[in-house]
């Protein structure tokens, strides 16, 4: 167990809770990020105190400690938000500090305010009791459906006449929420309820947003130790029968369809190693993954980047994998022109990329799925199916539905 004991002693940090920290974070409109890794029981506090949000080039083997976030349309060339981990807090799964990295030193003047309002949350005072209140869709549920369907149709003509293979497309679903919604809270319910996803909140002050997720989907991580890793996640099932039961994974079978759309994301990675001469991967799967209330179909691809003296690959990849046949299509430059004409909306931070970028020297970004952004009082959730030449538009319609239920069925109450 790491001390939480500073060279003058106690930290101020002592006995604080995730909570309390976050929402006086907020209050002082630091940018924040919250994130618990996949089959980990740590959760992250990154707090940036002095720039604000950032832009830098994604040169992750080149980055300082930080979080970085990537909206859907990312051209090579740009920037991506950065959130400098000023502070980096780490917590046990019983909401316990174990490890405080603070690059201010705790006699910053604003390093002390931030404890001090946290304080003032623990003794209670701004604490709020959560009603439960009904879920009420903003957006005309039947419409929504048949102008989704609509584009679904237009997408398989488009494959019919060979425009493309496949393309993913996408909508959203508003919730009203009210003050009294506590996200640090929702975050905890997801830690909880999905051990095996990249559970995440992050705070975006100066576009007054906060965005949750419970992602599924690894883009690119590299470890400190050199290795580099990928995956391709695709193909999607409800995983509980109808009386809510969870289907034992054995019992999973696959389509021709599923089994199709999840090769094409492998080949594609596989012809990005190929675009860099790279032959020395490991490949595992395709298996069938759990995912929330889901099964996909996953391969994994692992590379040792020490071994083939590579140590720049993962921001090399990620400029070549982004936005990958996952979310975007096959090929990718007219399934991207067809989303941009179709969709209808703007995809924002969904569909990008984000994660921890050389926390501890590793660096874990994710596809920004199963996501909701909350902004002026409305939880937008968002969600996409893979289209292709056999697609039926109501199952895809259904499979949004089942996606955007990852994240509901666990805080829609509390909304
Ligand atoms: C597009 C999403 O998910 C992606 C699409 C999938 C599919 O089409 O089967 C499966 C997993 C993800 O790669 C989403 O969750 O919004």
């Amino acid at each position: 167990m790491l001390s939480v004991q500073t060279d003058t002693g106690i930290s101020i940090f002592e006995g604080l809770q995730i909570e309390e920290l976050w929402h006086a974070s907020k209050m002082m409109g630091f940018p924040s990020a919250l994130w618990r890794l996949p089959h980990t029981n740590e959760i992250k506090l990154l707090i940036s105190i002095q720039d604000g949000t950032r832009k830098c080039m994604p040169e992750l083997e080149k980055m300082s400690p930080g979080f970085v976030i990537s909206t859907f349309y990312w051209e090579n060339d740009q920037e991506v938000l950065f959130l400098e981990g000023d502070i980096i807090l780490t917590f046990s799964e019983d909401n316990r500090i174990t490890r405080i990295e603070n690059q201010l030193g705790e006699e910053h003047p604003e390093v002390k305010r931030l404890v001090q309002i946290a304080l003032t949350e623990s003794s209670g005072q701004n604490q709020q009791q959560v009603p439960a209140s009904p879920l009420l869709p903003l957006s005309d549920h039947l419409d929504a459906k048949s102008r989704f369907e609509r584009t679904v149709e237009l997408a398989v003509a488009a494959i019919r006449q060979n425009q493309f293979k496949k393309v993913v497309l996408s909508r959203t679903k508003d919730l009203r929420y009210t003050d009294a919604f506590q996200p640090a809270q929702a975050f905890q319910r997801l830690v909880k309820a999905y051990p095996h996803a990249f559970v995440s909140l992050v705070n975006l002050p100066e576009e007054n947003e906060l965005w949750l997720g419970a992602s599924p989907e690894l883009l690119v991580e590299q470890m400190s130790g050199g290795t580099f890793k990928t995956m391709s996640l695709a193909g999607t099932q409800g995983a509980r029968d109808a009386s809510g039961a969870l289907i034992p994974k054995y019992d999973i079978r696959w389509g021709e369809k599923e089994i199709e759309e999840q090769a094409l994301v492998s080949r594609y990675i596989i012809e990005c190693f190929k675009k860099i001469r790279l032959r020395e991967y490991l490949e595992t799967g395709p298996k069938t993954v759990l995912a929330g209330n889901l099964y996909h179909l996953r391969t994994v691809f692992e590379v040792d980047t020490v071994a083939l003296n590579f140590p720049e690959l993962a921001s090399v990849m990620l400029r070549l994998l982004h936005p990958t046949s996952a979310i975007c299509g096959v090929p990718k430059a007219p399934s991207l022109q067809f989303i941009n004409d179709v969709e209808g909306y703007n995809r924002s931070y969904y569909s990008g990329f984000l994660g921890p970028a050389q926390v501890g020297g590793d660096t874990h970004l994710f596809v920004n799925l199963r996501t909701v952004r909350f902004k002026d009082g409305i939880a937008t959730f968002f969600a996409g199916a893979g289209i292709t030449e056999d697609s039926v538009p109501e199952q895809e319609w259904f499979e949004t539905e089942l996606k955007c239920d990852t994240l509901l069925k666990v805080i829609g109450s509390s909304l």
